[in-house]
């Protein structure tokens, strides 16, 4: 995994609704050509955080930090979105061929020929069996995975630095989520792209990231080498994820679980937000939020993190 200078570095992020903050204090790079996952549980702040990186914060939220480079205004040509729900990102009214072909005379001054050309390769790239028929179709007759796949070609024409990706699998069925996973991050590899995947399934972690951004009440649990993460998580909240993965789970009990749920926004309790469904909490856990800190190359926000047994995923197995 290269690491060069990063794409992007976001820094003390903070993003509130009526004055409660829902991502706080949030702080990470995203490298050249990485695939990094940001995971958690619902309400963790993943979806908020990735579409920060592309300037799209929700109307009435207020946010602070910096995200830097700014590459709000290079939408579409630097950064782009693989929304959850693809039709979203596509016009009803528009057959898909010409958004593709639009989207690439956004940013290159072609004839609409070489245009139209361009948006048929790319569709045939991502896997839509007859391309330049289904080209001229639009986005209603595609189905689910199609139009996804329409959508990381859409998100990938125009070859941007950062690919950014809100839980790309969740309205297809199990079937296509494997296939346009591999696509997505097949097209952002091939066309040089960092993939920001916003997910809430290790088992995704583990196929496709380089680095996996741990999160928990909209802050950094853990953040590292996916497969480092993955065989020895180093915050307990990891490891409670972890945990339930089939393979770690014990034979008694085939859906293992993280015990309890996280703490809705404005509802922290005193000290780490974990600390009630964590098995190690104790003494500071309840007093002070811990602050992330470096260790080798993980970054990772535990006051007890030197005392998690290994394999760590037995705590949660009780
Ligand atoms: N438009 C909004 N108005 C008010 N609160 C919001 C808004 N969008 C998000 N939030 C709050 O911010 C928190 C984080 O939301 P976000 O969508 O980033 O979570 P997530 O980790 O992506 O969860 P999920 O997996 O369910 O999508 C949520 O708890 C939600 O209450």
């Amino acid at each position: 995994m290269p690491s060069a200078d990063p794409l992007l570095t976001v820094r003390n992020l903070r993003i509130a609704f009526d004055g409660i903050e829902t991502i706080r204090g949030l702080s990470f790079d995203v490298r050249p050509r990485e695939v990094l996952a940001i995971v958690g549980e619902s309400g963790a702040g993943k979806s908020l955080t990735a579409r920060a990186l592309l300037g799209m914060v929700p109307r009435g939220a207020t946010r602070s930090g910096t995200i830097e480079p700014d590459l709000a205004a290079q939408r579409g040509r630097r950064i782009s979105l693989v929304p959850q729900d693809a039709l979203s990102a596509l016009s009803p009214v528009h057959r898909v061929g010409d958004q593709l072909a639009a989207a690439v005379r956004s940013v290159a001054r072609v004839p609409r020929r070489e245009a139209r050309r361009r948006a048929v390769a790319a569709l045939d790239r991502v896997g839509i069996p007859d391309a330049e028929r289904r080209a001229r179709a639009y986005p209603h007759e595609y189905s689910g995975g199609m139009r996804q796949r329409a959508v990381i070609a859409m998100a990938t024409i125009n070859e941007p630095d950062i690919v950014v990706a809100d839980e790309p699998t969740t309205a297809l069925d199990e079937e296509h989520r494997d296939q346009v996973l591999r696509v997505l991050a097949e097209r952002s590899e091939a066309v040089g792209a960092a993939l920001v995947l916003v997910t809430h399934d290790m088992e995704v972690v583990r196929a496709h990231a380089d680095r996996v951004l741990v999160m928990y009440a909209g802050r950094l649990t853990e953040l590292g080498p996916a497969d480092e993460v993955l065989t020895r998580p180093r915050a307990p909240y990891t490891a409670g994820l972890l945990a339930s993965l089939p393979e770690h789970a014990p034979r008694a009990r085939r859906l293992p679980f993280l015990p309890g749920t996280p703490p809705a926004p404005g509802t922290l309790p005193p000290g780490c937000a974990f600390a009630p469904r964590c098995p190690l909490a104790a003494g500071p856990c309840h007093e002070t939020e811990p602050e992330p800190q470096q260790v080798e190359e993980r970054t990772l926000a535990c006051h007890h993190w030197p005392e998690l047994p290994h394999p760590a995923t037995e705590l949660f197995h009780e």
